[in-house]
């Protein structure tokens, strides 16, 4: 598993500083980004995926300072960006361009290896017999599975998610993020999500930063995620059923696929 380090990381926008002096180091977990709308989440992962420059500071994986978009990570948007019209295969397969090429990638020239590690990724979301089937024919959380597979398929060594199940209802989004918390797991990435759902963030998260106007309010574990804490990041959200929804307890949900993974939280 590979380190993440931001350093002193600030992000403004003219007069808007969207990220302000933030530091953490993370390495080996799975960690959720909380914050409200403006909070900076979008910003912060953008710096790290570098696709936004920052203003300064710093972003290093295992000690190498990220700059531009890197094949070591992955990312997975809210909006899935998939191809509609082919296969959830294709899509995944399509993981392999950063590495490949577009060239390679149009004609389908990619390796048996990467052929392979499609099948395996859309195995670790639990589509392998859904392989062939249009995206555009599938549930947004199967596509948003899809959407997992394929950022696998990349081969990162950090995985990072923007708000990958706001557009979800709550069972699919449970459902997205078991796979996804398995899927990091499986392949061995440290991952970094942002959410704005409490619960689903208490129940998947080991580790939990909180940015309030760009700057960082907290970073603690699941112990330390208390509904003061919530409150004080969001303002009286309503956070009934944090501790529980924070236990080992399993997730169950039917409502986007059977084959539901068992993740503990
Ligand atoms: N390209 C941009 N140009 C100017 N201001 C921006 C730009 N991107 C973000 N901002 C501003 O930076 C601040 C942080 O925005 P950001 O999108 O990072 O927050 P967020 O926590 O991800 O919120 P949301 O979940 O609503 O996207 C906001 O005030 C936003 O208006």
């Amino acid at each position: 598993m590979s380190t993440l380090k931001v350093e002193n990381l600030t992000k403004e926008y003219g007069d808007v500083t969207a990220v302000e002096d933030v530091s953490f180091e993370i390495e080996d977990e799975f960690v959720v980004l909380l914050g409200e709308s403006g909070a900076g989440k979008s910003t912060l992962l953008r710096c790290v995926n570098g696709l936004t420059e920052p203003t300064s500071g710093g972003v290093y994986l295992d000690n190498e300072p990220l700059a531009g978009s890197q094949p070591e990570v992955g990312m997975i948007f809210q909006q899935h960006n998939l191809v509609d019209g082919v296969s959830a295969y294709l899509n995944a397969l399509n993981g392999s361009l950063e590495r490949t090429g577009l060239v390679e990638s149009l004609f389908q020239w990619q390796c048996r290896e990467d052929k392979k590690r499609a099948l395996d990724a859309l195995s670790t979301v639990g589509l392998l017999d859904e392989a062939h089937q249009r995206v555009s024919q599938m549930s947004g959380g199967q596509q948003q599975r899809v959407g997992i597979a394929r950022a696998l398929v990349q081969d990162p060594e950090l995985l990072l998610a923007d708000e990958p199940v706001a557009s979800l209802d709550p069972s699919s989004a449970e459902t997205v993020m078991g796979y996804l918390k398995k899927a990091a797991g499986v392949h061995e990435v440290t991952a970094l999500v942002s959410l704005h759902q409490v619960n689903i963030a208490a129940h998947f998260g080991e580790r939990f930063i909180g940015l309030r106007d760009g700057q960082l309010l907290f970073d603690c574990g699941p112990e330390d995620l208390t509904p003061e804490r919530v409150d004080n990041l969001y303002g009286n959200v309503e956070t009934v059923g944090l501790a529980e929804t924070s236990s080992t307890e399993p997730v169950e949900s039917n409502s986007d696929q059977s084959d539901t993974p068992r993740v503990q939280g």
